[in-house]
């Protein structure tokens, strides 16, 4: 197995591994950043009648330029049981429901109120239905308004709280445990012998977790040690989605997470991908879970998780686009040609303008800081003149 998986190949097979998790009915409360199962279908008009934009007058717009004689209120939330007539009008609020032989509303602003006289101070409404919501203006029933693999964003779930639905059907969150390797690993603030370094990947990785489905997670950490990472995968597989290694995912003699997960009986589906950086990524499933390795190198594990970790918990949890949406922006300066592995350089999105951050070792973490795009360079691309186009995924 040493031929590079392109990245899209990749991420197809990572999905096929297992299908989304099944479906819950969850409170609109619960309901932010989830994935609908089912399509959003409306079981109700809205607005269920016509309703008045404005606080106002409602009149009959043959009567114009008026007088009036109020006869009664609309106010929201309650039925009108008058019919007006003739040279009647009615007291009306935003909201409420038009009274029958009314088809205009005029703002309290253009009239002139007298005790039940009403008269015009201004040319008034020009034309008939002037400041009212038609029935099913937003929407009718049987619409479908939001479709199965939908996020709920606050807007979305506005919605579907007016379709006249209760709950909503939503994929299961995954439960996601994370797992740093590492001999030279401490934790943040804890001091360091010689050769050791803070842990910085598994808090990232929570992080980055932290604005998905997945539940909150706290990293566990093992040592370069075969069989403990074996047995603590196993474990790790029967209560959990997903297990996501960071670190050891090489060739090196101290990298055991593919030689762990065989012990473990796992199976790898794939490793290697054509990708910069991030190449030695793993994946493969044990029981029921499925395992993704990171390489562990700060800049390769964030952007793998950027490609692979995150859409795969997204793809878990129900969403329909899973993966993150590739833009397009001129870029700042020249770039040079792709190498023989697409590159996903970390680049700042600045007045429209993309340019590749200095320092795109994979070692290094401080330019995640403020990267704010992963600039996308095609294996084989040539070279471009600042100005040009490229692609980029939006990573802050
Ligand atoms: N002979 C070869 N060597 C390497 C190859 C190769 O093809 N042939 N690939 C290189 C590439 S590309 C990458 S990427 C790295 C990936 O290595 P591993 O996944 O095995 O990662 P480690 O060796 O465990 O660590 C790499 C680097 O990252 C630091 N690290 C690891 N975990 C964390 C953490 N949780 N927080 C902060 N820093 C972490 C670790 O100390 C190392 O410096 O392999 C290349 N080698
Ligand atoms: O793939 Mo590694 O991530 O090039 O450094």
């Amino acid at each position: 197995m040493s031929a590079l998986l392109a990245v899209e190949e990749a991420q197809a097979r990572l999905f096929a591994l297992h299908e989304p998790l099944a479906s819950e009915n969850i409170a609109f409360s619960e309901s932010l950043g989830r994935h609908l199962s089912d399509d959003v279908i409306a079981l109700r008009d809205q607005p269920a009648a016509p309703i008045s934009a404005m606080d106002g007058y409602a009149i009959r717009f043959d009567d114009l330029p008026g007088p009036w004689t109020i006869i009664g209120e609309s106010a929201a939330g309650a039925a009108s049981d008058r019919i007006v007539g003739p040279g009647e009008a009615t007291r009306i609020f935003t909201g409420a429901l038009l009274p029958s032989g009314t088809d205009t509303v005029i703002v309290q602003e253009d009239v002139a109120r007298a005790g039940d006289a009403l008269t015009l101070t201004t040319d008034g409404p020009g034309a008939r239905g002037r400041h009212i919501r038609a029935r099913a203006a937003d929407f009718a029933a049987g619409d479908c308004l939001l479709a199965a693999g939908t996020r709920l964003t606050p807007g979305a779930i506005a919605a579907a709280a007016m379709s006249g639905a209760g709950q909503l059907a939503v994929g299961r969150r995954p439960r996601v445990a994370i797992v740093t390797t590492g001999d030279e690993l401490v934790q943040p603030g804890r001091p360091l012998a010689p050769g050791q370094i803070p842990e910085s990947n598994g808090v990232m990785l929570a992080a980055m977790l932290a604005g998905e489905v997945a539940p909150a997670v706290q990293p566990h950490h093992l040592p370069d040690d075969r069989a403990k990472l074996a047995s603590a995968l196993k474990e790790l597989a029967r209560r959990h989605d997903v297990i996501v290694t960071v670190g050891g995912a090489s060739v090196g003699d101290h990298d055991h997470v593919r030689g762990a997960l065989g012990d473990a009986g796992g199976r790898l589906d794939f490793w290697k991908i054509a990708m910069k950086p991030g190449k030695p990524l793993i994946a493969g499933t044990l029981g029921d879970a499925i395992l993704l390795g990171l390489p562990g190198n700060p800049s390769s594990a964030f952007v793998t998780a950027t490609l692979f970790l995150l859409p795969l918990v997204r793809h878990l949890a129900g969403a329909g686009a899973p993966l993150p949406p590739v833009h397009q922006a001129p870029l700042a300066a020249p770039l040079g040609e792709g190498g023989t592995r697409r590159d996903y350089l970390r680049a700042r999105l600045e007045n429209g303008r993309l340019t590749p951050m200095i320092g795109q070792e994979s070692g290094r973490t401080l330019p995640l800081a403020s990267a704010n795009a992963l600039l996308i360079r095609d294996i084989g691309a040539p070279a471009r003149a600042g100005g040009d186009m490229a692609d980029y995924i939006v990573i802050a």
